[in-house]
């Protein structure tokens, strides 16, 4: 993939974005999510991606945390690891938020078997986690796992959106203004680590994010079945 320079004031990422736009969308403007903000999800469905996220989020514990020991090692701002520190304690009330959901809806949640575009996005997580991986490429990765999501519930928050009430919660989680204000911080993060780059750390940071693309449009579509 060919590394390209981001053009005038706009950030690497947000250039990234705009050269991946079908793509983008793909992943952030998927049928479940469009179902959900419609009312006409099929709520077999939510409950399939409520059990399946559950497995996810255990694995994106390490994954940050092998993002903290990054920013740790190599970053020149010290609010990188107050903006992740964050995070991570946001995920230890997103696990217990999952319980919570999962015995509202009746949804197992212990020997719950993961799905292979689950297995396949946990791996590549794994994949991240290895000591080699540049810190500039694990932010950009974790900055768009994130911002998928933060896209993606936010329509279900539309004033026009018909998300039905028992999803509201869920649908806040993730789109509200302030997951939205965390993932910008977690752009300029990105943007700033992409400055001072190589350009083959560049290169592997867009590869990274057009596989998190995929494997979110992946994880939409074995939710809804598929
Ligand atoms: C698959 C997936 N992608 C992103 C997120 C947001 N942390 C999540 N919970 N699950």
């Amino acid at each position: 993939m060919e590394s390209r320079r981001s053009s005038g004031d706009m950030g690497r990422i947000a250039s990234w974005v705009k050269s991946h736009r079908p793509m983008y969308d793909r992943a952030t403007q998927h049928p479940f999510v469009v179902g959900i903000s419609d009312g006409s999800v099929d709520l077999s469905a939510f409950k399939r991606w409520l059990a399946q996220d559950y497995i996810f989020v255990k694995e994106f514990v390490p994954f940050l945390a092998s993002v903290l020991l990054k920013a740790w090692k190599h970053s020149d701002d010290e609010s990188d690891m107050e903006i992740l520190l964050g995070g991570m304690a946001s995920l230890s009330d997103e696990l217990a938020w999952f319980r919570k959901e999962a015995s509202k809806w009746d949804v197992k949640l212990v020997g719950i078997v993961p799905q292979k575009a689950n297995l396949e996005y946990c791996r590549f997580l794994q994949s991240l986690m290895l000591p080699e991986v540049d810190y500039a490429v694990a932010i950009t990765a974790f900055w768009a796992i994130e911002t998928v999501y933060q896209e993606s519930f936010s329509l279900c928050l539309d004033s026009s959106s018909k998300t039905p009430e028992e999803l509201m919660e869920t649908c806040q989680r993730w789109g509200s203004a302030n997951f939205g204000h965390y993932c910008r911080s977690l752009q300029k993060i990105a943007d700033r680590c992409l400055e001072k780059a190589s350009s083959d750390i560049i290169r592997k940071a867009e590869e990274a994010f057009v596989c998190v693309l995929e494997h979110e449009f992946n994880f939409w579509n074995m939710s809804c079945g598929e």
